[in-house]
């Protein structure tokens, strides 16, 4: 369940109304040992990767297969820990991971209450919440089906659901629309860009550079460091 979110500590709405970074992160590095022994050896994936989100900001991250992307959200996240550097964030986290976390035999009705007891949401907002991500995302007549019966993109829509149900302060999207059919697909950026509008940040890692003007900014991932994308890189709109 901490796949999805973290809990709501105090004061994150002032914050975000002073424009402050809702989430910093500052020479995050982070190593994996592999092989065995005698050949066993670190390998540094990110070496003082710097991240800051701003309310109302949609970021891009990109970058190479294996360059360590998936890395970082973990660590903003909190899933990994870093081998140095700090991260802090304001307010809730929403974390989307790659590969849908769920429980096979519960259905997406159950998985929303257990994450609404979670996010210490109340009875009624959660099921307002649950039946607007329903809607939006179109699998409204899934809501009582086991989560080992769905189809991966229904998948998809649910483990962004629950990533989304609390309404984060900073949601972190791990390739979050790969099963998604088109209409899904444009829903999903009709929501990312509700989140801007209403002072939330989001992170997405995309491939899609189709996908490049929907960014405020672009971060690129590159030997385990950060690079602000410069704008001649990006495709005309
Ligand atoms: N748990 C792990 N143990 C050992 N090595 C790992 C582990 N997770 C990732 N790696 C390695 O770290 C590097 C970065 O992986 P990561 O998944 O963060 O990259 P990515 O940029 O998200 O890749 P992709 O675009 O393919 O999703 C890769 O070389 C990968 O093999």
């Amino acid at each position: 369940m901490t796949a999805h979110a973290t809990p709501h500590p105090a004061g994150h709405t002032a914050s975000a109304a002073a424009g402050r970074p809702l989430m910093t992160a500052s020479g995050v590095e982070k190593s994996y040992r592999r092989g065995i022994w005698p050949a066993r050896h670190a390998q540094a994936v990110l070496k003082g990767a710097n991240l800051e989100l701003l309310p109302g900001e949609v970021v891009g991250l990109v970058g190479e297969n294996g360059s360590g992307k998936s890395t970082l959200m973990k660590v903003l996240f909190g899933e990994l820990a870093p081998d140095a550097g700090t991260v802090e964030h304001v307010g809730r986290l929403g974390y989307c991971p790659q590969e849908p976390v769920v429980y096979e035999r519960l259905t997406c009705d159950e998985h929303f209450e257990l994450f609404g007891h979670a996010y210490r949401m109340n009875p009624a907002d959660e099921h307002t919440s649950r039946r607007r991500l329903y809607e939006t995302l179109g699998f409204t007549r899934y809501a009582g089906t086991r989560a080992d019966q769905l189809s991966g993109g229904t998948l998809s829509k649910l483990n962004l659901g629950l990533a989304l149900l609390a309404d984060p302060e900073v949601l972190l999207l791990d390739e979050p629309y790969a099963g998604f059919d088109f209409d899904t697909y444009l829903r999903f950026w009709d929501l990312v860009a509700e989140r801007r509008a209403a002072g939330r940040s989001v992170l997405i890692i995309s491939h899609f550079v189709v996908d490049e003007h929907r960014f405020d900014r672009i971060v690129q991932l590159h030997d385990g460091t950060t690079h602000d994308r410069p704008p001649h890189d990006r495709p005309s709109e």
